[in-house]
């Protein structure tokens, strides 16, 4: 469904992203990881249109939505969450899914917000102050539910498991699994623990110095002596 061919990204010299070439199927569970620095976040930025390539092509469906704007991107189907979550101040978590919703699809859809709040665990607290209310991990799920309430086919997760402790974190990748299968949506997730990724996901692709260094299954990937070189450190210790 999605296709990168040969992106570029730069930031006066700095190629955050050199020339990568990647393909996500529709069914696809793919982790992105790679060093601080490497390129993941501005590579998630360039597809969901928040930056836009120096050079390269980004298919969604083999239409190029290279200069397709950010809201546009949205309403074909492309899902993002951030890194840092940034609900909007002063509103409900019901109503930050209502604007998200109304950015992402042009309309509320009353029933859908009501089932992605039950999905999430959120229905509890839908009337809370979003910016105040929440714990971290409810944040998180804000973060996961303002993303699917746009009805996404793909979504790309920016470490939503980060920061996480054991329980809550093992609870959340149980909802990205269910959230998979039961909404049918592609996932690429950014996240740097590499049980985590090989837990969730069939595909790992990892990102260098803003280059794609390799991409293939979780087995293959943290074998790979270049990954284990760049990613691990010379030890191929964990980073
Ligand atoms: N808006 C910007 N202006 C200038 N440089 C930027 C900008 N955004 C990112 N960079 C640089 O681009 C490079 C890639 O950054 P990016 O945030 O994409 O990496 P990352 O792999 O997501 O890192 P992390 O794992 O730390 O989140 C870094 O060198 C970063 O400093």
């Amino acid at each position: 469904m999605l296709e990168l061919d040969r992106v570029s990204v730069r930031f006066g010299a700095l190629a955050a992203v050199d020339g990568v070439s990647l393909r996500v199927a529709a069914d696809d569970v793919l982790g992105l990881v790679g060093p601080n620095g490497a390129g993941k976040t501005t590579l998630f930025n360039a597809i969901s249109g928040l930056v836009r390539p120096a050079a390269g092509a980004i298919r969604l469906d083999g239409a190029d939505i290279g200069r397709t704007p950010l809201f546009r991107r949205a309403r074909l189907g492309l899902g993002r969450t951030f890194q840092i979550p940034q609900p909007l101040h002063q509103l409900t978590v019901r109503e930050n899914l209502v604007v998200a919703q109304r950015f992402g699809t042009g309309q509320v859809d009353e029933r859908r917000i009501a089932e992605v709040l039950d999905f999430t665990g959120l229905a509890g607290k839908a009337g809370r102050d979003a910016a105040t209310g929440l714990a971290l991990t409810e944040l998180k799920a804000l973060e996961v539910a303002k993303a699917l309430a746009t009805n996404p086919r793909l979504l790309l997760l920016d470490e939503v498991l980060a920061g996480l402790e054991t329980t809550a974190k093992r609870r959340f990748m149980g909802m990205l699994r269910d959230l998979h299968v039961r909404f049918g949506v592609a996932i690429v997730i950014i996240e740097h623990d590499i049980a985590t990724i090989a837990s969730l996901c069939r595909r790992v692709a990892v990102l260098d110095a803003g280059r794609l260094i390799a991409d293939g299954t979780p087995d293959e990937v943290f074998n790979d002596p270049a990954v284990r070189r760049s990613y691990l450190g010379p030890g191929g210790g964990h980073a």
